[in-house]
């Protein structure tokens, strides 16, 4: 198991830790040896083209499902030997949208709350502090249907995060919402790390959504091909950004600096 050493000194586990993951469909080799880990109030990259493994990955993290090969923990907790210590510590925004399109934003949140065993009053308070942070208060009884797609997500994220979890998992948070939406999600999140030093692993295609001082994992046909703060991972593929080194790991043509995309 990976440990962080914290200020003090003090070795910390890792806030997720994968070690020697490997998953297949069938003969459809879909992670191979995955190894890396998140620290404990650190925000992580994993940076990988559409079909890298992101969501293969997410879903074992997640206990969705099985693990055969390797182990997970999430501050020391193996996912496989005691889902309800490890799954209690991780909240997760999945690709999909998930929210109840008929019920109001309250109602949303509030039901999942529930879940939690967080009792009503408690959920209240909880519920307005989030609604908060993600700068949706005014919508608290709208209707989920009439939220963009923008808003969604951000409900979401304030859903994931109702039982304080110090780690939280996001599956391209961002897919097919517009620019300025895009970057009002990643500043959410961003702050969150800093505000409320929540780990947080943030899976996307999209280079600009890494920035500079971050950690990042590459992520590339099941495998890990880099494991580093950007700097550094920049540095040893010989190139002059994130996005040269990134196709120059992957095998890709350079891609010019305009370009969303990975
Ligand atoms: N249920 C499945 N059955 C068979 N193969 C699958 C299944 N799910 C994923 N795969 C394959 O496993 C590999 C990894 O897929 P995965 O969805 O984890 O990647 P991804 O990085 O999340 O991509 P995307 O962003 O497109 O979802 C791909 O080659 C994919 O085709």
């Amino acid at each position: 198991m990976q440990h962080v050493k914290s200020e003090e000194g003090m070795r910390l586990p890792a806030a997720l830790d994968v070690a020697g993951v490997s998953h297949a469909y069938g003969r459809k080799q879909a992670l191979s040896e995955v190894s890396f880990s998140v620290a404990a109030g650190r925000f992580t990259v994993l940076l990988g083209l559409n079909g890298a493994g992101k969501t293969t990955l997410f879903s074992l993290i997640s206990h969705l499902y099985g693990m055969r090969h390797g182990s997970i923990r999430i501050f020391g907790n193996d996912i496989g030997r005691a889902p309800g210590e490890a799954l209690r510590r991780l909240g997760i925004v999945f690709q999909a949208r998930t929210l109840d399109l008929d019920l109001s934003v309250y109602q949303n949140l509030s039901y999942h709350a529930a879940l939690h065993g967080i009792g009503r009053a408690a959920a209240r308070a909880r519920i307005e502090t989030l609604l908060a942070q993600v700068d949706m208060s005014d919508r608290v009884h709208d209707k989920a249907r009439g939220l963009s797609g923008g808003q969604m997500r951000r409900i979401e994220i304030a859903r994931a995060l109702l039982h304080r979890p110090p780690m939280l998992l996001l599956d391209e948070a961002t897919v097919g919402l517009d620019i300025q939406s895009r970057a009002e999600i990643l500043a959410i999140i961003r702050k969150l790390v800093v505000t409320d030093g929540i780990g947080v692993l943030w899976a996307t295609h999209l280079i600009d959504e890494v920035g500079d001082s971050d950690h990042v994992v590459i992520l590339d046909k099941g495998r890990v091909l880099a494991n580093d703060r950007v700097d550094e991972v920049v540095r040893s593929a010989g190139a002059t950004s994130i996005r040269e080194a990134f196709a120059a790991l992957v095998g890709l043509a350079p891609v010019s600096a305009g370009k969303g995309t990975a």
